[in-house]
């Protein structure tokens, strides 16, 4: 395994009591996979990529049974030696605004070179050679290296960002919401891009792909996890997940996303909003939404079963699988949650 992280807790203490942002979760990513994590705003996915990248504001609590990235320790790892051994050759960052992350009075391959010199002893003509093969792998002329930011569209800028995420050669990658506010062209653009770099790689780099767009999520991942609240609800391989969908939340998501099959069908959306992460649960937190939750659902807190190899769940009704599925297509199914919200 690459990366394990077992029972994660991020909390914020604040004056009004304790967010819960990441709450217990557990979750693995292995060498050359593509793991997608799906979820609401607001349910701690960036709180997440923030601790495994020490980015976390001073006021968070963090905790884990385990956390380690090629069997090292990141719980006990000094912030220096994590510097040198991690940051960027071992795990590297793409993050949303690409507008902010580029320095608006240096020419982009500048910053990219000096991204590398920071960590590897290479000569300027060295790594222009290397930004000029990583600009070309995702698609932007190798001349637009000596252009400033805001010479580039939101879409070269993101090229870009991902250019200098490779530059170090990391094992994982952790992409948040990488083509969110694109063009759906763009979009789609980049990610060919992404899938076509990774196939001709001899030793293509993991990605944890984090956004609330299931699309992207289902185009890319090898393996799904969606976050609801805090925690993790269901992991499972990719065409497992959308074919034999077993968490209540996940039947609520799939509803809400048109299907090409079935483009004359009704989008429907879960009745009501998350819940707020300073409250104390001690049951399954989608409870107050769950169309098909029962009062044990309330006091226990589900544990992550294994329904078929590789996919897990935290539900404790899942023997009813099958009941749900077929009720979850149905509008006046979710309306009748909304009674308890
Ligand atoms: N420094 C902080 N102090 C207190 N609460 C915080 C802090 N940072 C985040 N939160 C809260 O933690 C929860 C999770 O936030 P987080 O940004 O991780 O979610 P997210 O899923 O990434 O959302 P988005 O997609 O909107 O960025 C939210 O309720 C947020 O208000």
């Amino acid at each position: 395994m690459l990366l394990e992280i077992e029972n994660l807790k991020t909390h914020y203490p604040t004056s009004k009591g304790t967010v819960k942002a990441v709450d217990g979760l557990s979750l693995s990513i292995d060498e050359n996979e593509v793991f997608g994590l799906a979820g609401e705003s607001g349910c701690g996915k960036s709180t997440l990529i923030r601790t495994i990248m020490r980015l976390v504001p001073d006021n968070a609590r963090v905790s884990a049974d385990k956390m380690t990235f090629q069997g090292k320790d990141l719980l006990s790892m000094p912030d220096r030696d994590f510097r040198e051994q991690v940051l960027w050759q071992g795990i590297s960052l793409v993050i949303q605004s690409a507008m902010n992350a580029l320095n608006p009075v240096y020419r982009v391959g500048d910053q990219i070179v000096e991204a590398i010199q920071a960590h590897a002893p290479l000569s300027r003509a060295e790594c222009e050679q290397r930004v000029a093969a990583l600009f070309d792998a995702v698609g932007l002329q190798a001349g637009l290296m000596r252009n400033y930011p805001h010479e580039f569209s939101g879409g070269m800028r993101q090229r870009a960002m991902i250019a200098m995420s490779l530059c170090l050669d990391p094992r994982l990658i952790i992409m948040d919401e990488p083509t969110t506010g694109l063009d759906v062209l763009v979009q789609e653009r980049i990610l060919r891009n992404l899938r076509e770099l990774r196939a001709r790689s001899k030793h293509p780099a993991s990605i944890l792909l984090i956004t609330h767009d299931i699309s992207v999520i289902a185009e890319m991942s090898d393996r799904i996890g969606i976050m609801y609240a805090g925690r993790l609800m269901e992991v499972a391989p990719a065409v497992e997940i959308f074919r034999n969908t077993y968490h209540p939340y996940t039947l609520g998501l799939k509803n809400a996303f048109p299907s090409i099959r079935q483009l004359e069908r009704e989008l429907i959306s879960i009745p009501g909003s998350p819940p707020n992460l300073i409250e104390d649960i001690p049951g399954c937190v989608f409870t107050a939404r769950c169309p098909f939750a029962i009062e044990a659902c309330e006091h226990q807190r589900p544990p992550m079963l294994e329904v078929a190899p590789g996919h897990k769940v935290a539900c404790i009704r899942t023997e009813h699988v099958e009941e749900f599925r077929q009720r979850a297509g149905e509008k006046k199914t979710w309306q009748s949650s909304k009674s308890r919200i």
